[in-house]
């Protein structure tokens, strides 16, 4: 192991790992994006020019899409629903961190330490667990991504601008006292790994902050006995995950903001009201209605 990291950290020091992950992800020159800005880039929820996909690019190459957003927002909710719709795999850093605590290799008790106080895990392991998930995906044939909490800092969007074109960066947006309330609310069932969340939120608007409600996402009654709350999810943790969110990530979205890159999305309501609404300013509810209608 002690080799190992050496290897991995000479190289994520060098362009070896430039290389390295630029061989597992698609030909930059290969996607074409509609340069058409949105006609009415202030419309809600959307606030931003959205560069949108275009048909072609859908059939030229799978999307490289990355959803950035604090700690509850929901970005692993809907990365899981468009990498269904999108048929690319949804990476999410996050289960590649929990996955690895849960593995009790030697690496687990240094995770779950830096993870249970709420702060990022050092870019040098993150590279190496995405690294190691993108080769996986290679083998079996993966193309394209939707990546989930990823880059969350600028060394780790610099490393991923220098290995490949990125098409688009979802920005999720969502009240503050919402996202606490989610997260606490958060719920896994152990047995089927669905997620739920049994906060019941109905925030009004006050001082120009728009009100917001989100229905709880109760568990099947085969779940119900089953769930646990991630061991970071506590008051204490989440609050300092927001503090080093908008400390060490938010950089990140002025890094895409500046690329032309990103799509800032304030999440109406729930699932209901807010994944159309998503759908659309993607420019992809074709795409649902087609798989709804098939089904
Ligand atoms: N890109 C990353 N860089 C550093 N640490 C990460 C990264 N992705 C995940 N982690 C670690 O895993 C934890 C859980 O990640 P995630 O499930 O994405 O949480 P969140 O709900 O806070 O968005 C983070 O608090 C952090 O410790």
């Amino acid at each position: 192991m002690a080799a190992l990291n050496r290897v991995i950290r000479s190289a994520y020091y060098s362009p070896l790992t430039i290389r390295r992950l630029s061989d597992l992800v698609s030909d930059p020159a290969s996607i074409r994006i509609a340069s058409t800005p949105n006609p009415n880039p202030n419309q809600s929820p959307c606030t931003r020019m959205t560069p949108p996909v275009s048909r072609d690019a859908l059939g030229t190459r799978s999307v490289q899409w990355v959803f950035l957003g604090c700690p509850g927002v929901g970005k692993g909710t809907y990365a899981s629903r468009l990498s269904n719709l999108l048929g690319v795999p949804h990476i999410a850093t996050g289960d590649l961190v929990r996955d690895e605590l849960a593995s009790s290799g030697p690496l687990s008790r240094k995770l779950a330490e830096i993870v249970n106080k709420g702060q990022l895990v050092s870019d040098e392991v993150i590279i190496d667990l995405l690294s190691k998930r993108l080769e996986e995906g290679q083998t079996k044939g993966e193309t394209g991504f939707i990546l989930d909490g990823f880059p969350r800092t600028i060394r780790q969007a610099e490393i991923l601008e220098g290995v490949t074109d990125i098409d688009m960066v979802i920005n999720l947006k969502l009240r503050e006292d919402a996202l606490l309330a989610k997260c606490l609310g958060r719920r896994i069932c152990q047995q089927c790994g669905g997620n739920f969340n049994i906060a019941a939120i109905d925030f009004k608007g006050e001082d120009g902050r728009p009100g917001i409600c989100m229905p709880p996402l109760l568990p099947p009654p085969q779940c119900a006995s089953k769930l646990i709350t991630r061991s970071d999810d506590t008051e204490e943790v989440v609050k300092e995950r927001l503090r080093v969110y908008h400390d060490q990530c938010k950089p990140v979205e002025d890094f895409y903001r500046a690329r032309g890159k990103l799509l800032e999305f304030n999440l109406p309501g729930g699932i209901p009201e807010s994944w159309p609404k998503l759908l659309r300013a993607l420019h992809v509810e074709d795409l649902d209605n087609k798989q709804s209608a098939a089904a």
